[in-house]
C-alpha cells in the first residue's frame, strides 16, 4: 500500500466514508496479514503513522503462539511455526472480542528464544482501531469476520527469505545451522526438477520432485565444510568433492588441493563457501570448476555472507553463475573482512577462535 493509498484511506476512515457502526461505536478493525518477512510491521506503521489522531491499537497474532512443552522444545527445528495449530486461536479470538466490545484485555507475552510465553503479558485498552497483524490472520474464519478492512502485503518470496534469515539469526537466537539449512534449501530449488509421484509403504500416493540433472557438492576447505550436512540431508547420498585454497596477502590465491568427482562435467555443482569477500577465493574455485569441464550456468554458488564487491567480481567474470546468498553486508575493511560480517567465520563455527 502506497502513503497516497494510505493517506486516502486514513481520510475516509476520519470522514466516515468508512464508516464504523454506531451506536453503540465499535472499533474499526483491520487485518494485515502476509507471509514471513514480507514487511506487515512496515505496512502496520504506516497505517499508524497516517491514523495520528485516532486511537489505534496494534494487536500481533505472533503473541498468540502456544508455549512450548519440553518434548517439542528437544526438537524446535522440526516445528512449523508458520500453520495455523501453531497459534491459539481461541485465545486471540476472545482478547479481539473483548477489545472490540470496547474493554481493555490482557495480551500475553511471547519469548522467541525460549518459544514460551513469558510474564505476565500486557494490558492492551480499547481504541478506535484495532490492527490485527500476522502470517495467518486471514486463515480462520471467525477471526476474518471481526474485520473491517483486509490487506495483504505480497511480498517477493527471495527477498522474505533473506529477510528472514537476517531476523532469524540476528534477534530471535536461531543457530547457524538452520540458516546453514535455509540457504542450501532455496539453493536446490533453483534446479531443474520435474515432478513425481511416489507410493509410500503404506499405500498412499505422495507428489514429489526428481531432479532432472545430475548433482554434485564441492566444499572450499574449510568453511565451505560447515554447509555439507545441511546438503546431504537435502541430498542423500550426494558426492561432495574439496577445494583447498590458500589467502596469501589481499590478492593472491593458491589452489593447495583438489579432489572432485571424476564425471563433474556432466554435473550441476553446489559450491559451498559461507564467506565472499573480495571473491578472490571464489573466483580461484569457479576457474576450477570451469577447467574441469563443468558448464558455467550450471554452478550455483551458496554463501551466507556476501560483500557487495565479492558479488560483483564474481558475476562480473562469470555471469552465468547463480549466487544464493542469505545477506549482503556492507562493505569490505583494509584486510577484506567483510563489515558488518561475522568475524573469521572458520574459526567461529569450528570453535578455535580464542
Ligand atoms: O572472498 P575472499 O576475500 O577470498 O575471502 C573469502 C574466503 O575467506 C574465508 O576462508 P578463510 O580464508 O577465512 O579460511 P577458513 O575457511 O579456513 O577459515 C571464506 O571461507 C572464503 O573461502
Ligand atoms: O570477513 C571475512 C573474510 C574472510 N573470511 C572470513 O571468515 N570472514
Amino acid at each position: 500500500m502506497d502513503s497516497e493509498t494510505l493517506s486516502t484511506f486514513s481520510n475516509s476512515i476520519k470522514n466516515g466514508s468508512i464508516s464504523a457502526p454506531h451506536p453503540p461505536k465499535q472499533p474499526f478493525v483491520i487485518g494485515v496479514a502476509g507471509g514471513t518477512a514480507s514487511g506487515k510491521t512496515t505496512v502496520c506503521n504506516m497505517i499508524i503513522s497516517q491514523l495520528h489522531d485516532q486511537r489505534v491499537v496494534l494487536v500481533n497474532q505472533d503473541s498468540f503462539y502456544h508455549s512450548l512443552g519440553d518434548d517439542t522444545l528437544a526438537k524446535v527445528y522440526d516445528y512449523n511455526f508458520d500453520h495455523p495449530d501453531a497459534f491459539n486461536t481461541e485465545l486471540l479470538l476472545s482478547c479481539m472480542a473483548m477489545l472490540k466490545n470496547g474493554r481493555a484485555v490482557n495480551i500475553p507475552n511471547y519469548d522467541f528464544k525460549t518459544h514460551k510465553r513469558i510474564g505476565p503479558g500486557c494490558q492492551v485498552n480499547p481504541s478506535d482501531i484495532i490492527i490485527l497483524e500476522g502470517i495467518l490472520v486471514l486463515h480462520d474464519s471467525r477471526v476474518r469476520d471481526l474485520m473491517n478492512m483486509k490487506i495483504f502485503v505480497d511480498t517477493d518470496s527471495d527477498l522474505r527469505l533473506a529477510r528472514r534469515i537476517q531476523r532469524d539469526t540476528v534477534e530471535r537466537g536461531r543457530n547457524i545451522q538452520n540458516v546453514l539449512d535455509q540457504v542450501v534449501e532455496h539453493g536446490l530449488g533453483h534446479l531443474p526438477f520435474t515432478e513425481k509421484q511416489i507410493t509410500t509403504p503404506t499405500g498412499s500416493v505422495y507428489p514429489g520432485v526428481v531432479f532432472c540433472k545430475r548433482l554434485c557438492g564441492v566444499s572450499v576447505i574449510r568453511s565451505g565444510e560447515s554447509m555439507e550436512n545441511a546438503l546431504r540431508a537435502c541430498c542423500k547420498g550426494i558426492k561432495i568433492g574439496k577445494i583447498l585454497i590458500h589467502g596469501e596477502g589481499n590478492n593472491g590465491r593458491q589452489l593447495i588441493y583438489e579432489k572432485l568427482p571424476a564425471d563433474i562435467s556432466s554435473r550441476h555443482v553446489l559450491l559451498l563457501d559461507p564467506v565472499l569477500a573480495s571473491g578472490n577465493s571464489a573466483v580461484k574455485a569457479i576457474n576450477l570448476l570451469l577447467s574441469k569441464g563443468v558448464v558455467e550456468s550450471n554452478i550455483i554458488f551458496l554463501n551466507l555472507i556476501a560483500a557487495p564487491q565479492g558479488i560483483h567480481m564474481v558475476c562480473k567474470k562469470f555471469p552465468k553463475l547463480k549466487i544464493v546468498t542469505s545477506e549482503i553486508d556492507v562493505t569490505l575493511d583494509e584486510d577484506l573482512r567483510v563489515i558488518p560480517g561475522m568475524g573469521e567465520f572458520g574459526d567461529r563455527y569450528f570453535g578455535t577462535n580464542n
